[in-house]
């Protein structure tokens, strides 16, 4: 079951950003400006203590105790890691930063030929718009459901740059034999056999989203993707070689930059995998914020169980001091329900939550 909207949606005009920052109007246009409370802070993104942590795939390979620990210390401390070693060929992650930038400088009217229709989440335009007052991102995406075939929209996969389709094919194979041997090393570090998420995933669901985030004249008053966490298992970032600092992920009450590291793809567990860990591990909110003078590009990978499987905590990690938080739901109706609502922080996995005095 793909998700589709049900009712026609009304959401306004919507301005492309990369035409605004061509147009370079006084001031930025009404929509983009957040609520004072929403606002990203600009301060200079000094590198801290307060860095996401590293694993080094190589090391887990070998299954290096210390390794697979410090990936359980950041999947419960962070839900976010930065992964050295990842084994993709450097020259595929190079070639999908070219074609996504190839496409997102064609002409317009080029990537209007690809529009993300009102309410769905493929194509080129901006997802997760519902109606006409909601505030815009500063940001143009591209996303294209993968894998399995049957959730491929043929008719929005472009002829151009002419090598965008064999590049993202290419990209999205070794993508998912990253979140293939991730996941197994994250089954261990729970003290899990480690084939159990590929047992349990089915045919796993595989989709990219291409964002481009140009300059903005006042990145003070605009975000470049609104507070989310993702609903996938697995999310793989890949964050464009020259590009600003731009993800933030909450810690706390606390916005942490994530610092590019040369030749490292940015992790994080989504919304499934904090439900089938009955909360031990983290999808932690994350946005995007702008730049005034330097543009962005991130491509990211969602990886998922098959729109078949339900899913609920699993029966390892419940017990009388870890009661069960979440309620067994089929997959396809979760990734309905998230890409049918803004993105709004942790609001979405609502969903799935059992409400207890004790819950956050
Ligand atoms: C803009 O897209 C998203 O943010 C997104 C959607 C991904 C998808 C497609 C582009 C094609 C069809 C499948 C799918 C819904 C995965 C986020 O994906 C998250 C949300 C869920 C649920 C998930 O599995 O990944
Ligand atoms: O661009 C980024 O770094 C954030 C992207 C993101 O969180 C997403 O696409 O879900
Ligand atoms: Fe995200």
């Amino acid at each position: 079951m793909a998700p589709v909207p049900s009712l026609p949606i009304k959401v306004g005009h919507i301005d492309d950003v990369q035409e605004l920052r061509k147009a370079k109007p006084a001031t930025v246009p009404e929509r983009f400006i957040r609520d004072m409370a929403d606002r990203p802070k600009v301060v200079p993104n000094l590198s801290s203590s307060l860095d996401i942590p590293i694993i080094d795939l190589s090391k887990l390979m070998k299954t290096d105790k210390d390794e697979v620990m410090h990936l359980k210390t950041a999947c419960e401390e962070w839900g976010f890691f930065q992964v050295l070693n990842h084994g993709i060929d450097l020259n595929v992650v190079e070639d999908i930063e070219n074609v996504a930038k190839d496409f997102f400088m064609l002409p317009l009217q080029e990537k209007q030929k690809y529009p993300m229709a009102p309410g769905t989440v493929q194509g080129y335009g901006q997802a997760f718009v519902f109606s006409e007052n909601q505030k815009l991102d500063w940001c143009n995406m591209f996303a294209l459901g993968v894998e399995p075939p049957c959730i491929r929209n043929p008719k929005l996969w472009p002829s151009k740059p002419i090598n965008f389709r064999e590049t993202l094919e290419i990209y999205s194979r070794e993508v998912r034999k990253l979140c293939k041997t991730l996941l197994k090393y994250i089954a261990v570090s729970l003290g899990l056999k480690g084939d159990v998420f590929e047992e349990m995933f089915g045919v796993a669901v595989q989709a990219v989203r291409m964002n481009y985030y140009p300059p903005c004249s006042r990145p003070d008053l605009v975000l470049g993707l609104s507070p989310h966490s993702d609903g996938s298992a697995l999310t793989v970032l890949q964050q464009g070689k020259d590009s600003s600092v731009g993800l933030q992920i909450l810690k706390g009450q606390t916005w942490v930059p994530v610092q590019p590291i040369p030749n490292a793809l940015v992790i994080n567990i989504g919304d499934t995998l904090e439900v089938l860990t009955n909360g031990k591990y983290k999808s932690v909110e994350h946005r995007a914020v702008t730049h005034k003078e330097r543009d962005r590009l991130s491509i990211v990978t969602f990886y998922a169980p098959s729109y078949d499987i339900e899913l609920g905590p699993m029966a390892e990690l419940v017990d009388e001091k870890n009661p069960c938080r979440y309620r067994r739901y089929n997959h396809g109706e979760y990734s309905k329900h998230y890409v049918t609502n803004k993105l709004q922080g942790k609001r979405t996995l609502d969903f799935a939550k059992i409400q207890s005095k004790t819950s956050n």
